[in-house]
């Protein structure tokens, strides 16, 4: 059965962002990206999402490669749409690109991107990856207009923004998850695969996990923060197991 109506297992991509953050605090090499991206493999994570943001705020340039070379895990480079970031995602050929909206102001990607808004700046751009053999994937908000844009460029997979579940109170935790869900099922039944990320903690990653057409977690703030608390292994494995247990 394609993996798109029934993915055996649910990914989890560990965004290893924040370990640049620290890093780049005082400007030196430690925390190493690379030494992180080696725990990810050894703690059973599926993948490595870094995102080199146009600012160069955690992940630099370098870190790419170094990343990539740590191991042998799939790389989801996010970025945004800029023939920048085009050419070095060109240079480096990552497993997935994932196209993000991005402002500089911004303190983290706070909304989806606007895939039909920006068809035609978003076409070329998903044309030459694909072309490249790069699986690119849209991060967009759980709107049906969305996945109907993402259909028209072409791209296999979607990201579906998280953050608004996660920011969500009282009644409105169940609206936002329905909207997760709904997406899911949309672009699964269109042959497009969604993944999910953004805000997702220990606290509120099992019922986006338990969405059966999920294929991918994207996960990283949070962890990162509770690896300062218990270590990088110990916060993957526990994420992995609350994974585990609703799938
Ligand atoms: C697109 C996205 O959600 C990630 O890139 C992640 O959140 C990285 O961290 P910042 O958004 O804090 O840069
Ligand atoms: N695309 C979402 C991602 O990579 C991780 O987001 P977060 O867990 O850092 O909020």
């Amino acid at each position: 059965m394609s993996s798109v109506l029934n993915p055996a297992h649910l990914r989890l991509g560990v965004n290893i962002d924040h370990v640049a953050t620290i890093r780049n605090a005082r400007g030196g090499l430690h925390p190493d990206p690379a030494r992180a991206a080696q725990i990810v493999a050894q703690a059973g994570g599926d993948g490595i999402t870094v995102h080199l943001r146009e600012d160069r705020r955690h992940i630099v340039d370098g870190d790419i490669q170094r990343v990539q070379d740590a191991t042998g895990l799939p790389v989801n480079l996010e970025m945004a749409a800029t023939q920048e970031m085009l050419e070095i995602a060109l240079r480096h050929r990552p497993h997935a690109a994932c196209i993000v909206p991005e402002r500089r102001e911004e303190r983290t990607t706070e909304g989806g991107l606007d895939a039909a808004g920006l068809h035609n700046q978003l076409a070329p751009i998903v044309g030459r990856l694909t072309e490249a053999g790069v699986r690119v994937s849209l991060f967009i908000g759980p709107e049906p207009h969305q996945i109907a844009a993402a259909m028209k460029l072409g791209a296999p997979v979607v990201e579906l923004h998280t953050g608004e579940y996660a920011h969500a109170t009282g009644p409105d935790v169940a609206t936002e998850l329905r909207r997760i869900a709904d997406m899911a099922a949309l672009a699964a039944k269109n042959g497009i695969e969604p993944h999910a990320g953004h805000g997702l903690t220990y606290e509120n990653v099992q019922p986006i996990a338990a969405i059966p057409q999920i294929a991918e977690l994207n996960i990283g703030h949070y962890l990162i923060g509770e690896a300062i608390f218990t270590g990088l292994e110990a916060s993957i494995a526990k994420m992995r197991a609350l994974m585990d247990e609703v799938r």
